[in-house]
């Protein structure tokens, strides 16, 4: 890519935001190179010098070579979590959050946490989580008689935030049923970080209100964490079966002090914990929410794929949706039979990737690309894995523009069959999301229950304007951080057959 001596790459990121609205998710911001320069697809990485705005980037997007750096069994050859990522989310985990943390303390805490998302323990989360969705039916159904147009992601992240709070607390936040400041506070949170060194960081970082409203928004969430905390654990007669993320703290506090401090020091234990059952509530309610919406919309736009999907809910949950729950209830392993769906999903993150890995170089890591044989030091760049357009790759996805869940069901040696490391929306390796089992049988749930009993059509106002679309689609996602359906997805949501 032609590079500037003075400007560096910078003009010619610029020139990528040409054909699409320029606010558009710098997630995606690879993939608008490889539509403008086809010969990065034989690289496999783009370097790219935006400095002094960022350290200079690695955008791998071959899995190959993402996988050098981030599938390695052994962690010490993985790369570790960048130092921007962890500089930018300080104010609001103080580095004691399993996403930025890294050696021994990650593999610890990764350790204590992982029963807690076995395919087992989530399994048994679902009549708790279906009587979330019950609710968020109720909404839906309240939508569709005002015949108005929702943001859809607020219902969304309302749900999931809810079924996040059933698996790390086992306490129902209520905020689809009352509201709840927790969710509005991490947002607020999120959008004092700076996650770069662009005029507009700069203008946060210099605001005098900064630090003042972070610590307001961390007392608020504190107000509700830690009454829950403390209801939790004085109620003996919890019903909750599965194990929560509570209970493993717990677990973990108690092995470590029952010899030399018996007695249970709550505010230690809340000031060690808070943060780690913040960064599951965080990573764990928008992320779904997102692929939620976008599974909504891409079903809207192939109604032949949303017929395939109704016919396995009615194969497999049942013909009278009204029952489905129930079933789901008595026998939560159905949902393992759900293949199609599965494949919807997967889909929907194959094109809308709401996150990706950003880790540190290093002296010791140098990537090669085997197929033209250049090597790449890693030392003193960010190193990102670029999912967004590593998921746009003709050689691992076939007819990359279309909305083709079959590709997840294709055999070796078929036309679709996708390659091996190319669908990485948690990461793969050790790094990997933790809450993969949970969000996928979650999101399985939610359009199991769902899609037979609503129909839903996106407002237009959120396209791409001229009939403009992005590899094939014309929402697109926006946001600086974790991707964002554009205006939170309009959507007029109809109850069938009405
Ligand atoms: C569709 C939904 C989700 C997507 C696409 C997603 C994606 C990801 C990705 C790409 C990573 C790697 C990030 C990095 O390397 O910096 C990650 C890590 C993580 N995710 Fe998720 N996630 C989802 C749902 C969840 C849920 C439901 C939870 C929690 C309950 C969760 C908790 C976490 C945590 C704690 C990490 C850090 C893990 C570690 O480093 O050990 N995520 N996720």
């Amino acid at each position: 890519m032609p590079h500037h001596f003075i400007f560096g790459h910078m003009i010619e990121s610029g020139k990528a935001f040409k054909d699409v609205p320029m606010e558009i998710n710098r997630l995606t911001l690879t993939s608008l190179f490889l539509r403008q320069h086809s010969d990065i697809i034989k690289d496999g990485i783009i370097v790219m010098d935006v400095w002094p705005m960022i350290d200079p980037i690695l955008y791998v997007m071959d899995p190959e070579i993402v996988s050098q750096f981030s599938n390695q069994q052994v962690l010490a050859k993985t790369l570790p979590k960048s130092n921007q990522l962890k500089d930018m989310f300080r104010p609001m985990f103080q580095g004691k959050d399993l996403l930025t943390m890294d050696g021994p303390e990650w593999k610890r805490w990764r350790a204590i946490y992982n029963p807690g998302f076995s395919a087992r323990n989530v399994a048994t989360m679902a009549p708790e989580f279906i009587e979330e969705i019950d609710i968020f039916k109720r909404h839906l159904r309240k939508v569709a008689k005002s015949g108005k147009v929702v943001k859809m992601q607020q219902l969304a992240i309302n749900l999931t935030i809810d079924v996040i709070g059933r698996a790390v607390l086992g306490n129902n936040f209520k905020c689809q049923a009352e509201g709840n400041p927790l969710e509005k506070a991490i947002a607020d949170q999120v959008k004092w970080l700076i996650p770069n060194r662009t005029p507009d960081a700069l203008v946060k970082l210099l605001n005098p209100f900064r630090l003042y409203d972070l610590w307001r928004l961390e007392r608020i969430i504190r107000n509700v964490l830690a009454p829950a905390v403390r209801e939790n654990l004085s109620n003996e007669t919890s019903t909750t079966l599965h194990k929560t993320i509570l209970s493993l703290a717990v677990k973990a506090y108690l092995a470590e002090n029952s010899d030399s401090n018996p007695k249970f020091d709550l505010e230690a234990f809340l000031n060690r914990t808070i943060p780690h059952l913040k960064i599951f509530i965080f990573a764990g309610h928008d992320t779904t929410a997102t692929s939620l919406c976008f599974a909504y919309y891409l079903l809207s736009q192939n109604p032949q794929c949303l017929a395939k999907l109704r016919s396995e809910h009615d194969a497999i949950l049942g013909p009278d949706p009204s029952q489905a729950a129930a079933k789901i209830a008595a026998n939560p392993q159905l949902l393992n039979s759900l293949v199609y769906t599965t494949a919807v999903i997967k889909e929907t993150l194959r094109i809308f990737p709401p996150a990706l890995t950003v880790r540190q170089g290093r002296p010791d890591v140098t990537l090669h690309n085997h197929k033209t044989g250049k090597t790449y030091p890693t030392d003193g760049f960010l190193v990102i894995g670029a999912t967004f357009a590593t998921h746009k790759l003709e050689e691992y996805f076939p007819r990359n523009e279309e909305f083709l869940p079959e590709r997840f069901l294709a055999k070796e040696g078929e036309e679709l069959y996708v390659g091996k490391n190319a669908f990485r929306p948690f990461e793969l390796g050790p790094r990997a999301c933790i809450g993969q089992e949970l969000a996928m049988m979650e999101l399985r749930m939610i359009l199991g229950l769902t899609v037979r009993e609503f129909d839903f059509e996106v407002d237009e106002s959120v396209f791409m304007d001229g009939g403009k679309r992005l590899w094939g689609q014309r929402v697109y996602m926006v946001g600086g951080l974790a991707g964002h359906p554009k205006g939170g997805m309009p959507m007029r949501v109809k109850v069938r057959g009405r």
